[in-house]
């Protein structure tokens, strides 16, 4: 079974305007919602709908908080969070005729010792494999991922970026960058995608078993012992990509939790992630078609 950790989750607030975003007046959105959000939040959410065993964990506080935590007991995610003194933050996407604006706050300060408080959460569900996902709140440290990676016989899978994806010191069973933090942690041209393979492969020996990236519409490498395996995207109509690259990550654990191999991981990856992308928000999409989705998706070796 898969444990979540989102040290620092969101409420995602999507809002659509069908106007260009312009200084100095009120814009008026035609439609908003809210989603339970943060990396291993959305991750727990797909992977729960998809029927795998997970377990939610992270820190939660305040109002939005309190909004996440009933959204994931409403949506029969199993949950054991840690609750911290200050608001869970909340996250804005603004689409505005066609362009997407993301606004993402940085959280509430938090001390160190809620590392300890979620190491106790995971051990208890004496996990497969560890999902820790996302930015880190003020107050922690790349090191707070580390010693989740390092806390049990668990597999770790990461998924940040910036400065804690460069930093991080543990043994990994993935990370999923996306182009631009795959760039930015290798410093290694990624205009293309023999480029990012490249690049995927020479992360590998930062203490990563498997790199996944994410290239948006150009789809996703994943780069392991099994190969360099290149999937294209799915065409289709896009309403936002907030929530793409968790959904990718979360299709691609779904299968390895049933046995598959690394290019059936890949497809569903892509496929889940075509889902999320069609609609607005980060709330689960509907899954029903995702055998023959992933079906459809080509990969190549590179
Ligand atoms: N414009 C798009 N068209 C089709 N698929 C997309 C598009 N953008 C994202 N995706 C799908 O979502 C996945 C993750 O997207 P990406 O934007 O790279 O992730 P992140 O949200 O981490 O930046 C891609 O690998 C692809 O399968
Ligand atoms: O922790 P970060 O990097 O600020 O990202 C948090 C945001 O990313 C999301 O998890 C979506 O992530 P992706 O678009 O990368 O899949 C949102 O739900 C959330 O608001």
């Amino acid at each position: 079974m898969i444990v979540t950790v989102t040290y620092n989750p969101a409420v995602d607030q999507t809002i659509q305007f069908d106007e260009q975003m312009a200084p100095d007046r009120v814009m008026r959105a035609d439609e908003a919602q809210f989603d339970a959000g943060g990396k291993g939040i959305n991750a727990a959410q797909l992977l729960t709908a998809m029927d795998r065993p997970c377990v939610a964990t992270g820190l939660l506080g305040g109002f939005t908080g309190s909004f996440i935590r009933e959204t994931l007991q409403g949506d029969g995610v199993e949950t054991a969070f840690v609750d911290v003194d200050g608001t869970t933050r909340l996250n804005t996407t603004a689409i505005a005729a066609a362009e997407e604006y993301k606004l993402n706050q940085a959280g509430p300060t938090v001390g160190e010792s809620v590392v300890d408080s979620l190491l106790e959460r995971v051990r208890a569900q004496s996990p497969d494999r560890v999902l820790v996902g996302g930015s880190l709140p003020p107050g922690l440290s790349p090191d707070a991922i580390d010693r989740i990676a390092g806390g049990g016989d668990w597999e770790t899978i990461v998924d940040t970026g910036g400065d804690v994806l460069r930093e991080l010191d543990a043994q990994y069973g993935l990370c999923k960058p996306n182009r631009t933090e795959l760039g930015d942690a290798t410093g290694a041209d990624v205009s293309t995608v023999e480029g990012c393979a490249d690049a995927a492969d020479t992360f590998r020996e930062r203490g990563f078993d498997r790199v996944l990236a994410s290239l948006g519409a150009d789809g996703a490498v994943l780069v392991g012992d099994e190969g360099r395996l290149y999937a294209e995207a799915l065409d289709i109509d896009v309403v936002d990509t907030v929530g793409a690259g968790d959904a990718l990550l979360s299709g691609v654990l779904s299968a390895w939790e049933a046995g598959a191999d690394d290019e059936t991981a890949l497809r569903t990856g892509v496929a889940v992630s075509s889902q999320v992308v069609k609609r607005a928000g980060t709330a689960v999409p509907d899954l029903n078609d995702i055998d023959s989705l992933r079906d459809g998706v080509t990969v190549r070796r590179l």
